[in-house]
């Protein structure tokens, strides 16, 4: 089980502060470990679908399967993009990254379907959770293949339709559930920093758009979501085990950051690794090439060894993703297709139950002084 150690506290980043109450999610907790309200990371990626997690984190407890239908039906019919934010999608370039497309995309829905009052703030998020699917892909399909595609399908699942939109045809079962699965681990995870940034705008009452947009640009720098797509280009070139070693000799011989280990919360391990890590395994064996699997086997070994760090939960979404056919730059967007569930979920409890969040700041700079004219100066 991931347990926290009685780390050392100080200031910078907040950390092993507690910035607030939630109920939504326990992170390295001793004797719970991951839980979405309760239930365990696990059990939910064995047993239960992404539809169900995301219905559990809106609203409290896992659906019945009237309420499953009806919740799968309900975000099925809300894929569909309005078509000025399609012709928004269609002015950004195919050298932008994914993610301020993304970004772009979730501010003009912000525009198109206002979130004028709190009483709208599940609609707005079953409507976020459906369409941002639509909006990576079809940006995507028409930024780089000059097609225009169709955004309403009939998979039942928003992992399956996600694949569905990008490669053009149905995914095979196997990486459905792979997807369905990812989605699970990316959902939600208590105070971290996209989240927070989240629940900061939230703070101030602002709109259900305006938490999630500014949530997109904290989850893409790589020291958080960005993670996935840097480990991804960390090991596309290592060539083999060995080769993973000395890569990663390198890098902490120059000190680097070597993305997709570490966290700031779980101390021994993250608990979703070793989920993903057992499909990516799976994948490999069906792609009929597994060094992308094997090196990264290897560099949790070494770095383990040498480090004491452990994979968290984006470095086997690396090869995971790549195995099913998605290019780099998707993999974080995928997260936020996920993360907007947890989102959103912390935006209605902070909202229950808001004060603004506004730390104070120990000062650093210069003391007091007046003023010279600007003749006197230089
Ligand atoms: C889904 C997610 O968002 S999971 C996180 C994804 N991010 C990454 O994978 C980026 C790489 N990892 C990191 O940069 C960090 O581990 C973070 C940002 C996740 C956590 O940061 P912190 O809480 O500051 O890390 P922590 O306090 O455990 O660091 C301890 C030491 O290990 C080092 N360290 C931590 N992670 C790494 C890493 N991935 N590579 C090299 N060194 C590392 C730190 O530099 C620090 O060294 P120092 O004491 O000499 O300064
Ligand atoms: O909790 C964190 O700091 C980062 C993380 O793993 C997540 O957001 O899933």
């Amino acid at each position: 089980m991931a347990e926290t150690t009685d780390k050392k506290l100080s200031g910078a980043g907040l950390r092993g502060q507690s910035a607030g109450e939630t109920a939504l999610s326990t992170v390295g907790k001793s004797g719970s470990g991951l839980t979405y309200r309760g239930y365990d990371v696990k059990d939910l990626a064995e047993n239960a679908s992404f539809e169900e997690v995301a219905f559990l984190i809106l609203y409290g407890e896992l659906p019945t399967q009237l309420e499953l239908d009806n919740y799968r039906a309900k975000l099925k019919g809300l894929r569909g993009l309005p078509q000025a934010l399609k012709e928004v999608l269609e002015r950004i370039p195919a050298n932008a990254h994914p993610m301020d497309v993304l970004r772009t995309g979730c501010s003009m829905l912000g525009n198109l379907e206002t979130e004028h009052s709190f009483a709208d703030q599940f609609d707005v998020t079953n409507r976020m959770l459906a369409v941002f699917p639509s909006i990576i892909c079809y940006w995507y399909r028409f930024s780089h293949d000059g097609v225009r595609i169709e955004t309403e399908t009939d998979d039942e699942q928003i992992g399956a339709h996600f694949l569905h939109l990008l490669h053009g045809k149905a995914p095979s079962a196997l990486h459905a559930r792979v997807m369905d699965v990812s989605l699970i681990l990316y959902a939600e995870h208590e105070f971290n920093a996209s989240t927070f940034t989240a629940r900061v705008c939230a703070s101030t009452l602002s709109d259900m758009h305006s938490c999630v947009t500014g949530a997109i640009g904290s989850l893409r720098g790589p020291l958080h979501g960005g993670a996935n797509e840097a480990a991804m280009e960390l090991i596309q070139d290592m060539r083999d085990e060995q080769h993973a070693r000395d890569v990663l000799a390198g890098m902490l011989e120059r000190k680097e950051k070597i993305m997709g280990f570490g966290h700031a919360i779980y101390r021994e391990s993250d608990p979703r690794n070793a989920i993903i890590k057992e499909w990516s395994e799976k994948l490999a064996k069906e792609y009929g090439d597994d060094r992308l699997y094997r090196v990264s086997v290897a560099c949790e070994a070494f770095m383990w060894e040498q480090k004491k760090l452990f994979c968290n939960a984006d470095f086997f979404h690396a090869s995971a993703y790549h195995f099913m056919g998605i290019p780099t730059k998707l993999f974080t967007p995928i997260f936020v297709c996920s993360r907007v569930s947890g989102w959103t979920a912390h935006v209605m409890e902070q909202r229950s139950n808001n004060r603004i969040i506004r730390p104070s700041a120990d000062y650093v700079g210069v003391e007091l002084r007046s003023v010279t004219p600007i003749s006197e100066r230089g």
